[in-house]
């Protein structure tokens, strides 16, 4: 039997990087997917080839583990379907000995934190039986926009579901069923331990509003789930710009301990401004007037988050290019999820679509 899982991709609306050191941040769902499908293969079947098999479709990449070389390396894993145990440093040296057989391409190198977290999962779910998977993607990997964490989150519904943990069973008929609460908070647990592999030091807040969906607002691991009244439009412009979360969240911890109190002064400022976010986006507006002065403090508090993370160093030319372009036509945009390239946010008032009905915009929040 064949088990697919997807999950979304996010957009930061405030709060990110600060909320790694305890300030809240605000998060929202896109309709961007990752989806995992997951084959088990009885031991012997498919040519007699015992192996856990990771197909990435769109880097047209395969990886390939024979299952006696998984247990020689990692014991003899049962596989553990309940509340995860973190990857320790023991088993994250033996999953870079696994990693050391295959061929990555050199272009492609930043693959192996995605394949160590997908042998964590895999081994310490289902142990080493053999088994095939497949992951295809909407989003643009390694841009802000929370590849890894839906990476983790539709890899770890996939395992769950397959080893039996997770799944209402029965299928309701539609198209992607829906888990209950228990079983969301499970596989968040799961996903977390792998963005831990990919990032270092997750808040969480990525793989949380990847399992739970719609709009959040992010602290110290508590999830508040938030009403957003009116439909906000972004514009997500992607700068191409490679960059890797886990270098620029070790950047900031590196600038907090060089500067400690200036830091802790920026992070509290962020924290302000994700609360008054917060409750801007759960104020209703009746009329085009409230609407309008509900954007002018949205963008307002976007761009003094804006300008907290130039402050916390994770700015780049290419997002400052973005900003000054949007800005000539009096619109507000800010970096989304680590910076230092990838995705920019550019809000787009209600009053340009009235001016320019037909205008297509990338995403609705
Ligand atoms: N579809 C995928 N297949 C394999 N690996 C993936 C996939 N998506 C993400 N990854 C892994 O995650 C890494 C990118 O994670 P990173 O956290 O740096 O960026 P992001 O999650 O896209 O952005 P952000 O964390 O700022 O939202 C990749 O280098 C890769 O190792
Ligand atoms: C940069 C960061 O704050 C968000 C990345 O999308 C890292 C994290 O919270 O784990
Ligand atoms: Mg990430």
């Amino acid at each position: 039997m064949e088990v697919r899982a997807r999950a979304p991709g996010k957009i930061i609306l405030a709060g990110e990087h600060a909320v790694v050191h305890g300030s809240a941040a605000v998060a929202a769902a896109i309709d961007l997917y990752t989806t995992s499908s997951l084959r088990l293969l009885p031991a012997g079947e498919d040519g007699g080839a015992d192996a856990v098999e990771l197909d990435l479709r769109d880097s047209g990449l395969t990886f390939s583990w024979p299952c006696s070389g998984l247990c020689g390396a990692l014991g003899e894993v049962s596989g553990k379907a309940g509340a995860p145990t973190p990857c320790s440093p023991e088993e994250l040296s033996a999953i870079a000995k696994l990693l050391e057989d295959q061929e990555i391409p050199e272009a492609k190198i930043w693959l192996s934190a995605g394949l160590s977290a997908f042998l964590f999962l895999y081994t310490s779910i289902l142990g080493c039986r053999p088994g095939k998977a497949v992951v295809t993607s909407d989003l643009p990997i390694g841009s802000g926009l929370g590849s890894s964490a839906a990476f983790c989150v539709s890899m770890s519904g996939a395992l769950l579901t397959a080893a039996g943990a997770v799944g209402i069973g029965g299928g309701s008929g539609a198209e992607w069923e829906l888990f209950g609460k228990d079983d969301l908070e499970l596989v968040n647990q799961w996903a977390f331990q792998g963005e831990k592999i990919i990032h270092g030091k997750p808040s969480g807040i990525d793989n949380s509003v990847s399992t739970f969906g719609s709009m959040i607002k992010f602290k110290k691991g508590e999830l508040t789930n938030l009403k957003s009244r009116n439909p906000v439009k972004m514009l997500i412009t992607d700068t191409r710009v490679g960059r890797n979360t886990k270098a620029l969240v070790a950047g900031v911890s590196e600038r907090a301990s060089r500067y400690p109190d200036a830091m802790a002064s920026v992070f509290h400022a962020v924290n302000s401004i994700s609360e008054e976010l917060s409750s801007v986006v759960e104020s209703a507006a009746e009329d085009e007037i409230a609407i309008t002065s509900k954007e002018d403090k949205l963008a307002e508090l976007m761009e003094m988050n804006q300008g907290l993370l130039q402050c916390m160093g994770v700015s780049h030319s290419s997002i400052e290019t973005v900003l000054r372009t949007t800005l000539k036509y009096s619109l507000v945009s800010k970096l989304t999820g680590a910076g230092g390239g990838g995705c920019v946010l550019t809000l787009i008032p209600m009053r340009i679509l009235f001016i320019f009905p037909d205008c297509i915009f990338s995403f609705i929040v």
